[in-house]
């Protein structure tokens, strides 16, 4: 029989705590390495920072509007922003954070309980491992990750969801509710910008059964940061992202105008990272670009980071909306279902080629 172990990689836990290089499949295209490193350039100003509070009107009409302002230059210029006086308790996050840890920090057979292989064989969406292997010569990214898809909350599959630490459970559901507020006052700002008829308009674009995937990235420290990545560049595929941000370690990078950005860790707790995704940029009609971003390793220390994805409901089609075409404004995207999309995503992914280019409408 043939020998397919190769669909199979050990955890990059494992593998760091074995090699003192890299194996040949992680290594990355030569083109990727020039410079002979992954280095960055600074950012010419500080990541946007958007006081939700602010721009949700609370604090009256004309901080909304300044507010707004604000975050319409962040939204064309980087396609990120960091979001704060977002309502959600800093304990919350201070505990997310080293409870993601702890679970990798468990023995590999407590944390294979919950492998992303079904039956040690079949990939699927949830669990813990790695991305899907179906080409011998596909590169592999040098993290570990735990996905579990947190909503609509009845499609819950708690064998999935790690026991231990005992507080996990608990907490990935609190953090759970709180970031889907975060998320609902983001797109109702996003809505008050692009003057849409009702400042929920882009909440019902999810449809009644969004779903919601949390995943948590693992980098172990590599002894050759210049020649992996931790997570190869993409766009995300949903309609936004909230990344919960490693307090100390820096490494996620994007991608702007030819050049790579390093995003520094805020240096004060956690933050709090949005992002846009390809499924908001159908929606907007391109109003809204999703930016490519990657994350590189480093030799001394792991890395953690947590991305809550919000997609619509995977029944649901997906394309630009009404409101925002006319005459001058043609549609941009094509109309696909939002099960489709996710799906190519992982295999335009898993060739390192971005989904929403084969959906632009030439
Ligand atoms: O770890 C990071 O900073 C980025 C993670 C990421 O881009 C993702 O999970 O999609
Ligand atoms: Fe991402």
């Amino acid at each position: 029989m043939a020998d397919d172990s190769w669909r199979l990689p050990s955890t990059v836990q494992e593998l760091a705590a074995a090699v003192e290089e890299p194996p040949t499949r992680y290594l990355i295209p030569e083109e990727d390495r020039l410079g002979g490193h992954l280095a960055s350039a600074e950012m010419p100003d500080p990541v946007p920072v958007i006081d939700l509070f602010r721009v949700s009107g609370s604090h009256g009409a004309a901080e909304a509007e300044q507010e707004a302002a604000k975050l319409r230059s962040a939204l064309h210029s980087w396609g990120f922003f960091l979001v704060t006086n977002h309502g959600m308790e800093t304990s919350l996050m201070d505990a997310m954070a080293p409870a993601s840890r702890a679970f990798f920090q468990l023995p590999l057979e407590g944390k294979q309980d919950h492998s992303i292989l079904k039956d040690g064989k079949h990939w699927r969406l949830e669990g813990y491992g790695n991305d899907d292997v179906n080409a011998q010569d596909q590169i592999l990214d040098w993290s570990d990750r735990l996905q579990l898809r947190v909503e609509p909350q009845d499609e819950r599959n708690l064998a999935c969801w790690p026991k231990q630490p005992e507080s996990f459970r608990d907490l990935l559901h609190e953090y759970t509710v709180s970031c889907g507020r975060i998320k609902d006052g983001i797109l109702r700002a996003m809505a008050r910008l692009l003057e849409l008829d009702e400042d929920d308009c882009l909440i019902d674009e999810l449809g009644d059964r969004g779903s919601t995937y949390a995943r948590f990235n693992y980098y172990p420290p590599c002894p050759r940061p210049d020649l992996v990545l931790g997570i190869r560049p993409h766009c995300d595929v949903g309609v936004l992202t909230l990344l919960l941000m490693d307090r100390d370690v820096a490494g996620l990078q994007v991608l702007r105008d030819g050049t790579w950005y390093g995003v520094p860790p805020v240096g004060h707790g956690y933050g709090l990272l949005v992002n846009i995704g390809v499924s908001l940029e159908i929606m907007t009609n391109g109003i809204f670009r999703s930016p490519v971003h990657r994350a590189v390793t480093n030799s001394e220390q792991e890395r953690i980071s947590l991305a809550m994805f919000y997609a619509a409901d995977l029944e649901k089609e997906i394309e630009p909306m009404a409101q925002l075409l006319d005459e001058k404004q043609p549609a941009r995207y094509k109309r696909v279902k939002c099960r489709d999309l996710l799906a190519a995503h992982r295999e335009y992914f898993a060739r390192r080629e971005r989904v929403v280019e084969s959906l632009k409408i030439q």
